[in-house]
């Protein structure tokens, strides 16, 4: 039997959605999945690790790393560099392990023109000033920033329709069922599929034995 490669989500919203919560609280309950972590130019928040939540690097470096064809996809987000590595990324795919990104909608779409069964999943939030609050009660960014993330939600949200999946992130526990049902569908789908393809295979492979 061949190995089964994992599968990739995409998870995009405006800032402060509620995305990495939704994940963080999935792969709480799931410890076989993984999320990304990216590389970023933005200033750690106050609890970021390196490495945990992002790789923060320079400027320099992100640029190196563009021109040395390290990113499978990256952008400028709110003044910032953001990018996935690629080998991390395919590697982990390779052992089986299902992977989440959480990334904006220019690296969704880089990522589907590369690797088109990719599942992206779009969280709305249940209005623009519910958005704002929970910015502002997450209590991590200045109130520039946070008005900088407000001005760009409405963007974002205008790409919600090149997503497979749109979850309205009101009550969380209510998202979070919804995500999940949503991860293992398309987990048990793909594993299917893969079986398929394998039973052929062998089949084509036992009749020219013959
Ligand atoms: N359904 C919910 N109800 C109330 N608060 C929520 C809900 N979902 C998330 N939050 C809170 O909203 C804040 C923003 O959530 P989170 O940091 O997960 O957003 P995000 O989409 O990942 O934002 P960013 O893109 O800026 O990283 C957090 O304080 C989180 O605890
Ligand atoms: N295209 C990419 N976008 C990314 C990546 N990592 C994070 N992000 C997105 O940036 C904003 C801001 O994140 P924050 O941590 O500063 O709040 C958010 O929309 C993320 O989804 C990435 O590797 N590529």
């Amino acid at each position: 039997m061949a190995e089964v490669t994992g599968n990739l989500f995409i998870v995009s919203a405006p800032s402060g959605a509620g995305k990495s919560s939704l994940i963080q609280a999935l792969l709480a309950q799931h410890a076989d999945m993984q999320v990304s972590v990216s590389h970023t130019t933005r200033a750690p928040r106050p609890g970021e690790q390196n490495g945990v939540h992002y790789h923060f690097v320079k400027v320099d470096d992100f640029k190196a790393r563009i021109a040395a064809g390290e990113f499978l996809e990256w952008a400028e987000v709110f003044g910032n560099y953001y990018g996935t590595s690629r080998t991390t990324l395919e590697h982990t795919l390779q052992q089986g392990i299902d992977v989440f990104l959480d990334i904006d909608w220019q690296g969704a779409r880089q990522i589907r023109q590369q690797l088109p069964d990719t599942i992206g999943i779009f969280i709305l939030p249940p209005s623009l000033s519910v958005l704002q609050q929970r910015l502002q009660s997450r209590g991590q960014d200045s109130a520039d920033i946070i008005a900088g993330r407000m001005s760009k939600a409405q963007d974002e949200m205008s790409h919600a329709d090149e997503y497979d999946y749109l979850i309205v992130n009101d009550d969380f526990q209510q998202a979070l069922l919804e995500l999940r049902s949503i991860v293992l569908c398309q987990r048990n789908r793909l594993i299917r599929q893969q079986q398929r393809q394998q039973d052929l295979l062998d089949q084509l492979l036992a009749k020219s034995t013959d």
